[in-house]
């Protein structure tokens, strides 16, 4: 073998290992054909994004930075529209320019976005009216239609996938390098939401600050075109293994291997097992690594993770989304963050407000409450503070739309409401408004920390 098809193998290591939550692809050769064409792709994201990233993440993991991540729980490919895309990334962008200011530090931006189209489930099969079929993985597996056809896991979706990243991504690029997401303009999206949104005199006074901010800047001559441009990174979780591995590089710079189908990549709570597929692939890829860390996660198997993902103490290599419920976080965070810090090494802390804190409407409709989610957002800054730690930032589930998935927020949905617009593939999400009460929200605790 050659010294580069010895490295390239390397990030084959997990096949011998047992891979949790992979489709049940019923014709493998086909599977192999996707594979080997996918292997021709060119990457999605450059190796050296992934380590300027990695840099942006290690401000992070030193207190010097806050990371907000966040898009849909499921990207749907009819979903890869220049309104949709262009409405989640307005959001994150209003959320951005908000915590920017809040809280005197860069925010990483880094979008659930161009690429988060595979599924963990809780239940393998799905059962209505007494007909059972596999459940819904994604659209990079089946479909969400509930007949035999759509959730027969179809390999030639993984093709779909890439390109509807590689769409997706290109959208992103030209919006944010191209002067739509100009801070000017960004600040005036949220000047206009503050004043139309029920809950917006709320946040009056910290909308009038970033004004001043603003004219302050450009009193003191600061060139307009530093507004023009915004860094802004895409994530997913690495959950389908042959997707993963198969855009999966050696970086001609450094020789090291990357996962080019996304800057940051994690890996969920139902395959983090120690000894599974999952962290094996991880661990050999330079791109920074996430990990989901839900209320049964030992401080043991903390360490264990470190050991494994970040064994040269690297900060930005290794973040932490802790996902505890708003009812368990002040209970199960204290001792994690304790012994990893303890033990020298410097992850970033982030927390998932969202995972934690689902439960299923009367009406069926699975959801979550807002209040929920900003208790546990108010959780994680408490227990940061009396540790003397650093809160990293947030990941949520979000879209730019009106949505009706979650309860409550400023602008308040009820649970009778859930119905209107109830448009997600699998999670909840925060709409437009609840995102943005979100961002003043959590200003607000930020600049009180
Ligand atoms: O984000 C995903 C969900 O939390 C996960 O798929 C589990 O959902 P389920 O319980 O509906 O399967
Ligand atoms: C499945 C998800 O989260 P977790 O792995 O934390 O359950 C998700 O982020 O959509
Ligand atoms: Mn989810």
């Amino acid at each position: 073998m050659t010294v580069n098809a010895e490295i390239h193998a390397g990030g084959n290591t997990w096949r011998s290992l047992p891979a949790a939550q992979q489709p049940d692809w019923p014709d493998s050769e086909a599977l192999r054909d996707v594979i080997a064409e996918l292997e021709s792709y060119p990457p999605l994201v450059f190796a050296g994004e992934c380590d300027q990233l990695r840099q942006r993440l290690a401000a992070v993991a030193r207190g010097e930075a806050f990371l907000l991540q966040g898009g849909d729980c499921a990207e749907a490919f009819d979903a890869v529209g220049a309104d949709q895309i262009r409405n989640k990334l307005k959001t994150l962008l209003q959320m951005g320019a908000v915590l920017t200011y809040a809280g005197s530090v860069p925010v990483v931006k880094v979008g659930r976005i161009a690429g988060q189209y595979s599924k963990p489930r809780s239940k393998p099969t799905e059962t209505r009216d007494g007909v059972t079929l596999p459940t819904y993985r994604g659209d990079s597996v089946n479909g969400f239609a509930f007949t035999p056809e759509a959730r027969t896991p179809d390999p030639q979706r993984l093709k779909r996938m890439y390109q509807a990243s590689a769409s997706t991504l290109n959208l992103v690029r030209a919006f944010t390098t191209g002067g739509y997401a100009d801070l000017r303009q960004v600040h005036a999206w949220n000047q206009d939401f503050v004043r139309s949104s029920p809950s917006g005199q709320r946040y009056e006074q910290l909308a009038r600050e970033i004004d001043r901010a603003m004219n302050f800047m450009n009193a003191c001559g600061v060139d307009p075109e530093e507004f023009k441009t915004v860094e802004f990174y895409a994530s997913h979780e690495a959950l389908i293994l042959d997707y993963e591995s198969a855009l999966t590089r050696v970086d001609s710079r450094t020789g090291r291997l990357y996962d080019v189908s996304g800057h940051m990549v994690w890996i969920g709570e139902r395959t983090r097992q120690l000894d599974g597929a999952h962290i094996e692939f991880a661990s050999k890829i330079r791109n920074p690594i996430g990990v989901k860390l839900g209320p049964t996660t030992t401080p043991e198997e903390a360490l264990t993770l470190i050991e494994r993902l970040d064994p040269e103490r690297e900060p930005g290599r290794l973040t932490f989304i802790t996902r505890m419920g708003a009812d368990k976080i002040r209970d199960k965070l204290p001792t994690l963050v304790e012994k990893v810090t303890a033990s020298g090494a410097q992850v970033a802390w982030v927390s998932d407000p969202m995972h934690g804190n689902t439960f299923e409407a009367a009406s069926g409709h699975k959801t979550r409450r807002f209040d929920d989610v900003l208790d546990e957002v108010k959780g994680f800054f408490e227990v940061h503070k009396a540790l003397g730690t650093h809160p990293g930032g947030i990941h949520v589930e979000l879209t730019g739309d009106d949505v009706t998935e979650c309860v409550g927020g400023g602008d308040e949905i009820f649970v009778d409401d859930l119905h209107q617009r109830y448009e997600t593939a699998c999670d909840p999400r925060l709409n437009r408004s609840q995102s943005l009460d979100l961002a003043f929200l959590v200003a607000e605790m930020y600049r009180d920390q």
